[in-house]
């Protein structure tokens, strides 16, 4: 896509991006800090884009328990200072936000108007990073999605490859369901969804978006020994057995509908596009 700007470089989605938008304008760390919302807003205003997506995040949900602050700053600040910068150069913004704004109660696949109702530090400044983006005015879609895995980075398929080439089992919980969704099929509706809203420029607004079918972390990991040919038994157990500093929702089913309807994009089959990571970690794709 031509005169896209996109903030991160080396997350899971940020890498996505690279392989689908390889003209995009990408900025990491070094060109743009989100601990300094002042200077995203300036990226934005001195360049000549004609979208951009924000792709860098404060993602480590523990973690985020012992600096609430640096959390604020680069997941609702940075966030809406690009959201009032694009607005002013009357330029579409794409955000990403994250299931864990809710509360986890019920089993049904939650819709973009439930009450959410974080558990925790990242959830509740995510939560925020949505609310400055839509009140800044401009047109702006953020997509709240879930699970993310990819070949690169830290995620849940490299957490489990590593761990079960050391035990011959794991504890995995069992009560905490939602779905794992690939990076790449992130960036893929992120580029459809850009191109839209150039398009129709009444479009946007906040969409779910997440791999399918929905499954437990345990599940997941299931699915992940076996694809991988790795024999590690998966033991479930519940949330209350695996302590943490940060609290997770168990149900982050959510409902996809409204992209489906607004772009014609579908949920992605997480299994496929496991298929593919696992290819990419062995090196033959
Ligand atoms: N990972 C997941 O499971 C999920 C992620 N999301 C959301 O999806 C989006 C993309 O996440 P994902 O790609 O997985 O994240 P990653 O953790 O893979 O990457 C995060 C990116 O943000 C960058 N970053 C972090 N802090 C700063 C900062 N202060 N200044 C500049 N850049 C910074 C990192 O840079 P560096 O490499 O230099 O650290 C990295 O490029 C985020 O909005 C996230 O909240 C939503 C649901 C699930
Ligand atoms: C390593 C491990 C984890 N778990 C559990 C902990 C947790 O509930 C679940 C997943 O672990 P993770 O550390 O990957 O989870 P986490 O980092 O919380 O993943 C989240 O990241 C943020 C950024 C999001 O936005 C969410 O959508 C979600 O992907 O598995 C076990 O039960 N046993 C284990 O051995
Ligand atoms: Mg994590």
């Amino acid at each position: 896509m031509e005169g896209l700007l996109v903030f991160g470089r080396t997350g899971q989605l940020a890498r996505e991006l690279t392989r689908l938008a390889p003209r995009a304008q990408f900025l990491g760390r070094d060109a743009a800090d989100l601990a300094d919302p002042a200077a995203c807003a300036s990226m934005i205003r001195n360049a000549s884009c004609t979208a951009v997506i924000n792709a860098a995040a404060y993602t480590a949900v523990d973690r985020a328990e012992s600096e609430p602050k640096r959390v604020q700053l680069v997941n609702a600040d940075a966030p809406a200072a690009m959201a009032r910068a694009t607005a002013e150069k009357n330029i579409p913004f794409l955000h990403v936000s994250t299931d864990y704004v809710f509360d986890g109660t019920g089993n049904r696949p939650w819709i973009e108007s439930d009450p959410a109702g974080p558990l925790g530090i990242y959830g509740a400044s995510k939560l925020e990073g949505e609310r400055k983006v839509a009140a800044a005015g401009g047109q702006s879609a953020v997509l709240r999605t879930s699970w993310v895995f990819s070949a690169h980075g830290s995620n849940f398929v490299k957490s489990m490859l590593c761990l079960g080439k050391e035990r011959s089992e794991l504890n995995i919980v069992s009560d905490q369901v939602g779905g794992p969704t690939p990076a790449a099929d992130i960036a893929a509706a992120l580029l459809v969804t850009a191109r839209a809203m150039q398009t129709d420029r009444g479009k946007g607004g906040l969409y779910h978006f997440a791999g399918a079918p929905d499954v437990s972390w345990a599940g997941f990991a299931r699915e992940i020994f076996a694809q991988a040919g790795q024999n590690c038994y998966v033991s479930e157990i519940s949330t209350a057995d695996y302590p943490t500093p940060a609290r997770r929702p168990g149900n982050s089913r959510l409902n996809c509908d409204r992209i489906a309807a607004d772009f014609g994009i579908s949920r992605p089959d997480w299994r496929v596009g496991l298929a593919g990571v696992l290819d990419r970690l062995r090196g033959s794709a």
